[in-house]
């Protein structure tokens, strides 16, 4: 088959079909959430592979209703005996705030089935369809003409109005009714709303209980703005508006559902349909997790619950057997990730001057006081999604010293002075090299204890700490330090101003060295009486430079400790010797 090098002579461009004057929707902004319609157990389900078996269905409701959905289309309940008894499931199940919808196409039959599942609920959407395009009244129906197709979705409607809210039996149900003209962006507008009228006419709707048009762009065929001037046309042009509410059911075909939901509803529509995580037929119905959120990162609540993202993707995967991809906005698994060295900067730099602006502006107006939040790379505080910090930098050979830094921060408190950050950060890259892949926290997190002998890995040196006494005085203060190999134990001694130069002093009295201590940081770990100082040193011997790392409850033996992780680390790399 040949990949045309002309393809117009295969493919027409979209003729847009529209005349709308005076559009109104590219000067206004979103304000507030849509009603939502979940179809993950419809139009979702219908599209996978391997169809959602009744626990999985079970999961998928309890989920949604969790999620804060108050309208969702559970099943096509004249496909199976399945979706059937799904839907009676459905409707003894559901909280009572909850609307259940269900679809049928204009078939006879199938109408009085599909009311039949419905029989017992609170509040039920009966949902029926028929395609109005042309393409799709000369392929599927066989040229069915205007007059026909309109006969054909009146009837329906009637039926459907005498099934429920007409019938006796059935007045403990509050019912509702959506119509899809199936193929709406692909059909004549004036013909769309004639259709809609016609269908009307046949239910009268109330101002309390509007009709349902659902317009759906069946399958994606242009740029987002066609359809949001077809939806603004429409809403333009019905009568009695008050009495209809606008639904959107766009696919992905074209990859620009998203775009195409937020510009149809800047155009006056009232309610999207649509998937978690965007699935749905071919390449999805519209990916509701991403509308809801992009409303909540503009400061407008979406009015559903995504507090606890991990839980309602493994619902997700669960369910649909597919997995979210790791690039899904918001919910995939690397969104909330840097690897690349200045995005690792920038976040590290970021989170430090947030959380500033956090302490200051909580101390001043009390513990709930939230700051508006400005983040490089981050649209989104991963927190709010319940995500953690932690996975937010991940390091590989793209990454730089903030990256390795923010990890061992995170996970271990040590909060590394710029020049160890830059020491380490070699380390990190080597090893990044030798493996040829991302390290992990833990790998990490390991090859920091073992370069600078801190934590467990404390005793993986050459010489062990056993003791020290150090006495103070005015002039000269003196350090005793027991020291062990394993095999021979030392009793160094040495003078200074202080217990670190003293510590030198013993050292390189006893071993004929010559260190020098080059950089001292410390800071204090945890909050409680009992927190441990951190200290950092660097010391130099013979041109070569070893920062050292130590953690105790004693800041003096704290100090001491790094000292001795700088000699271990001098000793590893042969270079403790005198000249
Ligand atoms: C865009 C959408 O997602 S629409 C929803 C689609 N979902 C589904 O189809 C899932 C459930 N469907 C099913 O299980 C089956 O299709 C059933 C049980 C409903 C019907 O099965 P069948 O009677 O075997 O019909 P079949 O599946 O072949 O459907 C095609 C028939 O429906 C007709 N049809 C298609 N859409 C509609 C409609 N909206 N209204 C009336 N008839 C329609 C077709 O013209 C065709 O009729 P024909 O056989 O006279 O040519
Ligand atoms: C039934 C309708 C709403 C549909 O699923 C579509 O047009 O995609």
């Amino acid at each position: 088959m040949p990949f045309y090098k002309d393809p117009s002579v295969k493919y027409k461009p979209f003729a847009s079909n529209i005349k709308l004057q005076d559009r109104k929707w590219p000067s206004r902004t979103l304000k507030k959430a849509p009603r939502w319609l979940a179809t993950d157990l419809r139009d979702g389900n219908q599209s996978l592979p391997d169809p959602m078996n009744l626990e999985e269905k079970k999961l998928m409701l309890s989920k949604l209703c969790e999620l804060g959905f108050k309208e969702i289309e559970v099943a096509f309940p004249s496909a199976s005996n399945v979706d059937f008894q799904f839907t009676q499931y459905a409707v003894k199940n559901v909280p009572d705030d909850v609307a259940i919808q269900v679809l049928s196409p204009c078939r006879e039959p199938l109408i009085e089935r599909t009311v039949e599942s419905l029989v017992g609920a609170k509040n039920a959407i009966v949902h029926i369809y028929l395609a109005t395009s042309p393409c799709f009244r000369e392929i599927v129906f066989n040229d069915m003409s205007h007059e026909d197709c309109i006969e054909k979705a009146v009837k329906c409607a009637k039926l459907v109005r005498s099934l429920t809210k007409d019938h006796p039996d059935r007045q403990d149900t509050n019912w509702s009714f959506e119509f899809s003209p199936e193929t709406f962006s692909d059909s004549e507008p004036e013909f769309v709303l004639e259709i809609c009228e016609a269908v009307k006419a046949a239910w009268e709707p109330t101002e309390e209980n509007p009709i349902v048009f659902n317009l759906p762009a069946t399958v994606e065929m242009t740029t987002p703005n066609v359809y949001a001037d077809q939806i603004e046309y429409f809403a333009q042009k019905i009568s009695e508006r008050e009495k209809v509410c606008i639904s959107l059911h766009p696919h992905n075909d074209r990859g620009c559902a998203v775009a195409a939901a937020e510009l149809a509803q800047l155009a006056g529509a009232d309610r999207v349909e649509g998937c978690l995580f965007g699935n749905g037929e071919r390449t999805g119905n519209v990916d509701i997790v991403t509308l809801a959120l992009n409303l909540y990162t503009q400061g407008v609540s979406p009015n559903l619950d995504f507090s606890d993202i991990a839980s309602c993707i493994e619902v997700v995967e669960k369910c649909n057997k597919i997995p979210v991809h790791a690039r899904a906005p918001y919910g995939g698994q690397l969104v909330v990730c840097a690897f690349s060295g200045s995005h690792q900067d920038a976040i590290k730099k970021g989170f430090e001057k947030y959380d500033k602006k956090v302490k200051a502006v909580q101390a001043k107006e009390g513990p709930d006081a939230v700051v508006p939040w400005k983040m490089p790379y981050l649209p989104l505080d991963p927190q709010d999604i319940g995500r953690t910090y932690e996975a937010i930098i991940r390091v590989n050979s793209q990454s730089g010293k903030g990256g390795s830094s923010w990890v061992i921060l995170k996970n271990l408190e040590l909060d590394l002075p710029r020049d160890l950050q830059i020491a380490f950060s070699k380390i990190v890259q080597n090893q990044t090299e030798v493996v040829g892949r991302e390290l992990k926290s833990d790998e990490l997190i390991s090859l920091f204890e073992d370069s600078y002998f801190v934590g467990s890995h404390s005793d993986a040196g050459k010489f062990e700490f056993i003791d020290y006494k150090f006495d103070k005085s005015p002039k000269h203060s003196t350090l005793s330090v027991k020291l062990s190999d394993g095999t021979t134990q030392w009793d160094l001694e040495g003078k200074g101003n202080g217990p670190i130069s003293s510590f030198i002093d013993a050292v390189n009295t006893n071993f004929h060295t010559q260190l020098d201590v080059k950089n001292y940081h410390e800071h204090s770990l945890g909050k409680s009486s009992h927190s441990k100082a951190a200290t950092y040193i660097s010391v130099s011997h013979n041109g070569f430079v070893q920062w050292g790392v130590g953690v105790h409850e004693d800041t003096t033996q704290a100090s001491l400790l790094a000292l001795l992780s700088c000699i271990n680390g001098l000793e590893r790399a042969n270079k403790f010797s005198s000249i």
